[in-house]
């Protein structure tokens, strides 16, 4: 019988054979996050669950450092503030958990990241919106078909998998990529 731990690494090897598919999307969403931190603007990242903790990640690897000792990047991940994720959900609606601190936080030319392995989450997609409103470009990392954030976002890369948690390996690889990207092209690698 094959083990969990050989059947899910077959699994991991046959979809990330098929991520060299995601190459031009990823180069383009690792400039448009350089281009805006580089003008003074932010990145804001966002997901549920597995995904908020790679918001998190992200976040860290530019406000701290990632391959290379340079000046810290602006991002942050609106995922973390107790506080705030539990008044909101608790006052408002748990859909507005994100969008409503993209409206207290954003500014136009800043990017927001949002996070779904299915693309469906709502309050993913209403931060999105929130983004659309103010002048914020927003990049959906992905998973299945990208559901309603695939068209939503003005950038999408989907992970071409149905497993989670093969689409979150995914999406930490791209993760740490567009990090490296930001410190490329800021000429900061
Ligand atoms: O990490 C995992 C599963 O691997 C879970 O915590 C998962 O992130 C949660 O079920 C999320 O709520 C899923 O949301 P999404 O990726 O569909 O937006
Ligand atoms: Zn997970």
């Amino acid at each position: 019988m094959t083990s969990l731990f050989a059947f899910n690494l077959t699994e991991h090897r046959t979809l990330f054979v098929q991520l060299d598919a995601l190459e031009a999307e990823v180069e383009r969403a690792g400039e448009t996050i350089a281009r805006a931190l580089e003008a003074g603007g932010k990145l804001l990242v966002c997901g549920n669950g597995g995904s908020a903790a790679d918001s998190q990640h992200i976040a860290a690897e530019l406000t701290g450092r990632f391959i290379r000792d340079r000046r810290p990047l602006a991002a942050i991940a609106l995922t973390t503030d107790t506080s705030a994720l539990t008044s909101i959900a608790n006052d408002y609606a748990f859909d507005d958990v994100f969008a409503r601190p993209v409206r207290a936080l954003g500014r136009a030319g800043d990017v927001l990241l949002g996070i779904s392995t299915s693309g469906n989450s709502a309050n993913v997609l209403r931060a999105v919106d929130a983004a659309r409103e103010l002048g914020i470009t927003s990049i959906g990392l992905l998973g299945r078909d990208g559901g309603a954030l695939r068209t939503r976002c003005d950038q999408a890369i989907v992970v071409p998998s149905t497993t989670t948690a093969r689409i979150q390996e995914a999406h930490i690889l791209i993760g740490h990529t567009l990090c490296g990207l930001v410190e490329q092209k800021l000429g900061l690698a």
